[in-house]
Parts: structure tokens; sequence; C-alpha cells
């Protein structure tokens, strides 16, 4: 459902996206993260046709990124989204609706069903007189006015309370439940563990690392084992009365139960640490490579 190439773009001297590659087959949610600068919006942007690549490709739905027919298939949030304050959702929904030329019965319907979902109360309500969760929700809805088959979110859910900011990522599941396809970017990388099949982490405009969040744990992590023994051995500190050696590798928890077996002790207790994301994507940022014309 989305292809991109090598993509690339800079501004003037400064390259704010390299060599970008990766594919979104249709359904699947697939995430952006990375720091500020990054290249996360860039990427999108490029994805739907409003900033133009440098070099490389980006396929959308079957059409060049740039080819107004794209446009037809997609449903784009912006990061900031600002919305006319004094339209109602409704009416605001329903101009948006006409624009896309969708017919007034089955807009209204639409509307009136995205709003149910994305339970948007006071929706006669101005939007200028509401709260930012309220006005993300209906920026959201402006996104599906269309009824597309592609959707990009930038940062969907940033800046909002708790509450709301799960509603929106459980809804952005659902979307790709009912087979719609999501690329969306993200600081908070619990959302995307918990709502993206695969995801790209991104560094000064670099991909640095992309899959699946278990083959990106497995290639970039290291799990750490937490070895509780009854008896000092090398390489252990004290807590709580026991000794705990950290080590890598099964190898090395086996030799410490020999240590400690010879030792005159056992091993009390194994914890495994997985490492989280958010781990995983620190290392890889302090590890990536310069861009060339990045600072
Ligand atoms: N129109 C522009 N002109 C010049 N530089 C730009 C322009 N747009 C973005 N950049 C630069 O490109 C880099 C990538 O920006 P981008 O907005 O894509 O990052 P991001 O990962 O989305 O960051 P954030 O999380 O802060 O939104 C940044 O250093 C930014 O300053």
């Amino acid at each position: 459902m989305i292809e991109v190439e090598n993509l690339r773009k800079e501004y003037g001297g400064f390259t704010a996206v390299e060599g970008s590659s990766f594919s979104v087959p249709e359904g699947e949610v697939f995430g952006v993260v990375g720091p500020n600068g990054a290249g996360k919006t860039t990427t999108l942007k490029m994805l739907a046709g409003l900033v133009e690549p440098t070099s490389g490709t980006a396929r959308v739905a079957g059409f060049d990124a740039e080819d107004p027919e794209m446009r037809k298939h997609l449903g784009f949030l912006p990061e900031e989204s600002p919305l006319y304050e004094d339209m109602t959702a409704v009416s605001y929904l329903e101009f948006f609706a006409d624009l896309y030329d969708v017919p007034e019965e089955v807009a209204r319907e639409r509307i009136h069903d995205t709003l149910d979902r994305l339970d948007l109360q006071h929706r006669e309500r101005k939007i200028g007189d509401m709260s930012k969760g309220m006005t993300r929700k209906v920026a959201i809805a402006r996104s599906l006015v269309n009824d597309p088959d592609v959707l990009i979110y930038d940062e969907p859910a940033s800046g909002l309370d708790p509450l709301t900011t799960n509603y929106i990522i459980e809804f952005t599941r659902d979307l790709a439940e009912s087979g719609k396809t999501v690329v969306f970017s993200a600081h908070n990388l619990f959302h995307v563990e918990s709502i993206c099949d695969r995801v790209a982490v991104m560094n000064d405009g670099r991909i640095v690392a992309r899959g699946s969040v278990e083959t990106i744990r497995e290639e970039h992590g290291r799990t750490e084992y937490r070895v509780y023994t009854t008896v000092e051995v090398a390489g252990a500190v004290k807590e709580n009365g026991r000794y705990c050696r950290t080590v890598e590798s099964m190898e090395a928890v086996e030799e410490t139960r020999e240590r400690a077996e010879a030792a005159g002790g056992e091993v009390a207790d194994i914890q495994t640490e997985t490492p989280s994301l958010e781990d995983i994507f620190l290392e890889l940022a302090a590890e990536s490579p310069d861009v060339e014309g990045r600072p």
C-alpha cells in the first residue's frame, strides 16, 4: 500500500531525510519514531505529497505521492491542525466532505458515525470553544471524511491527557483493523509498542532500525539476566541480603551457578530483563553515524 525508496530531502545544504526506504502493506500500522528533528514530519509530508523529495520515490495507494489522484485515497493529520474556530464540528466536517465531493447524505452519516466512534460530545459547539482533545478528535474525523484507504497521522495524540491519548491510540488501531493502512509518528514509545505492527526508528534524518518491535529488540537489544545467589560470587553485588550478578548470556548464568555451588551456596532466583523500545532507541540514537550537512 505504501512503498518508499531511497527518499531524500534537502533544505539548502541541510539534509533533513537521507536514504529512507520502507514499505507498509494494507491494513498495517507502521510507526515512525525518533527524537525531535529526526526527520519524521518531513518523511510523512513527503508521503502525503506535501513536500517534494529531493530524490527517491514514494508511492501511496498505487499512485506517486505527488499525483493529485493519490489525495483521494489519503487522510492526513498534521502535527498542528488549525481548524476553523467559528464553525461547529459538524459544519466544518460537512464543508470538508463537500471539498472531496462526498454526497451530502453519505457525508452526514459518515461524520456522525465517526464522531460517535470518537466519542465526541457537544458536536454542535463552535470549534473555538472546544478543548484540545476535542479539536484533535475533530481533526481526526476530518482525515476520514473521504473514507481513505491510507491514513498518515503526525503525532496523533501528542500533548493530550492520558485518557484522550489512549482513546485516540486505540481508535488508530481499530482503523487498521477495519482495513485501513496507517502510518503514524510518535514520541511516546509505549504507544508505538502497543499498537504498531512494525516501526522505523529515525535519528538525524536516517532510519537506524526497522522491523517489528520484536525483531528490533532481538537485533539491537541485549537481554539481561539477573542471577541471585545465596553466597558471594565474583562480579556480584549485595542486594537485600542476597548477591546479584547481572549477565548477558545463558552461559554466564550457568557459570554463575557453578561459582555459587563451588562456594557452598546456590542460585536463589533468576530474573530476565528485556530492554524496552525506549532503551534500544536511546542506544541506537547514540550510535548512529552523522549525516552530511547535519550540524
Ligand atoms: N522547511 C524547512 N526548512 C528548513 N529545514 C527544515 C524544514 N522543515 C524541517 N526542517 C529541518 O529538518 C529536520 C527534520 O525536521 P522534522 O520536522 O522532519 O523532524 P521531526 O522528527 O518531525 O521532529 P519533531 O519531533 O520535532 O516534530 C529538522 O532539523 C528541521 O529543522
